[in-house]
């Protein structure tokens, strides 16, 4: 989880490719309509997300086995329909690096539909985890590499 740009999909992918587990990049799960959304420069909102981590849950619930989503699941309330029906329920893993660092690598992608203008709503819907989460929170700026095995450590599972 993370703001457009904190390398969820980055993450995500090398974690999911390390465990031997299913990948589900959580923006190929959008409507096409929330995708011009964005592409026009316009947040997301409650109503336009719902669908979406409808979707996402519905992965979770067919990959109980194991698998790795990337999904910026910005309000506590989005992780709480991420989680909904599924015990154990998933651990969450902030990416959380600086905003220049975001900035940076917005600004240096030209094929992706998110615009950087984007990033002050991004960042104003962020709600960090909470204490009774099953999350841990990662600066963000290091090496995907190093990131992996830092989640792994903390899964114990590494
Ligand atoms: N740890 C990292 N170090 C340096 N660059 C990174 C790192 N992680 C990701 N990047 C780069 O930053 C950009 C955004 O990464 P990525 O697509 O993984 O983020 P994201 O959170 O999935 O973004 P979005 O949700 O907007 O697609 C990419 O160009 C990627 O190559
Ligand atoms: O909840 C949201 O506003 C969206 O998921 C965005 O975060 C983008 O899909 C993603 O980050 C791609 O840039």
């Amino acid at each position: 989880m993370g703001v457009s740009g904190s390398g969820k999909s980055t993450v995500a992918m090398v974690l999911a490719r390390r465990l031997g587990i299913p990948f589900c990049e959580g923006d190929d799960l959008h409507p096409p309509a929330n995708v011009a959304k964005m592409r026009a420069g316009q947040p997301l909102d409650d109503t336009d997300r719902a669908p979406w981590l409808a979707a996402l849950n519905d992965w979770m619930h067919a990959h109980r086995d194991g698998g790795v989503v990337s999904c910026s699941a910005l309000r506590r309330r989005y992780r709480d329909r991420l989680r909904q029906g599924l015990e154990p329920p998933p651990a969450f893993v902030l990416l959380d690096p600086p905003r220049a660092v975001l900035e940076r690598r917005m600004a240096a992608r030209r094929e992706h539909f998110m615009p950087a203008s984007l990033l002050d709503s991004q960042l104003a819907t962020l709600e960090l985890p909470e204490a009774d989460e099953h999350a841990l929170r990662l600066e963000g700026d290091g090496p995907a590499g190093a990131m992996v095995k830092t989640t792994l450590d903390w899964l114990a599972i590494g």
